[in-house]
């Protein structure tokens, strides 16, 4: 497990400063501000489910870092939104998944989109998953390296606390549209 933090943390790294690099941003950005101590691997277990129809084994959601690096087994059940419409997404185990998350999306002015996706459940068998989070320290300030900016500029600390609050107060998360100038 230590390993393959070590491995997918230098690889988020690495694919933050290219994606930045495309949009004309050569930084040390991601590296100042997203070290080993604001990342986190998240392991998710799906124990099979008597009424699938009924229960998602993850709500509908974005991830609410710069991006994720995703392992999944062989089971199935991600999600994703393309052009309106929910698809899934083929299971692989030799394969790493990437998702832009919302931080990545304001601070590309929305040339870069934070995906929804969701995990659906099955009567069967478990599925387990392993997610890697590149996130910055609390007090990094997130602003748009385009001008007009679409977000207003915010702390990933401030993110957090609103849609935790968002969460705890409507039940859902509103994440960037509260940002929208
Ligand atoms: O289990 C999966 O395939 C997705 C996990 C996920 O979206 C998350 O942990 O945020
Ligand atoms: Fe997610």
């Amino acid at each position: 497990m230590e390993q393959f933090a070590t491995t997918v943390s230098s690889l988020a790294l690495n694919l933050a400063e290219i994606l930045a690099e495309k949009l004309g941003h050569k930084s040390t950005f991601f590296q100042a501000n997203c070290l080993p101590s604001t990342c986190y691997l998240r392991l998710n277990r799906y124990p099979p489910c008597p009424i699938p129809s009924e229960v998602f084994g993850l709500m509908p959601h974005t991830d609410s870092d710069f991006l994720t690096i995703l392992h999944q087994d062989q089971v199935g059940g991600l999600q994703l939104v393309k052009d309106g419409r929910w698809i899934a997404v083929k299971p692989n185990p030799a394969a790493l998944i990437i998702n832009i998350g919302d931080l990545f999306q304001a601070w590309s002015n929305n040339v870069y989109k934070s995906v929804q996706h969701r995990v659906v459940t099955n009567l069967a068998v478990e599925r387990f998953s392993t997610a890697y989070f590149l996130c910055p320290s609390y007090e990094t300030m997130i602003q748009s390296c385009r001008e007009p900016s679409v977000y207003r500029k915010f702390s990933f600390g401030e993110y957090r606390r609103q849609v935790q609050e968002d969460v705890k107060m409507l039940g859902s998360k509103i994440g960037l549209p509260r940002f929208v100038v």
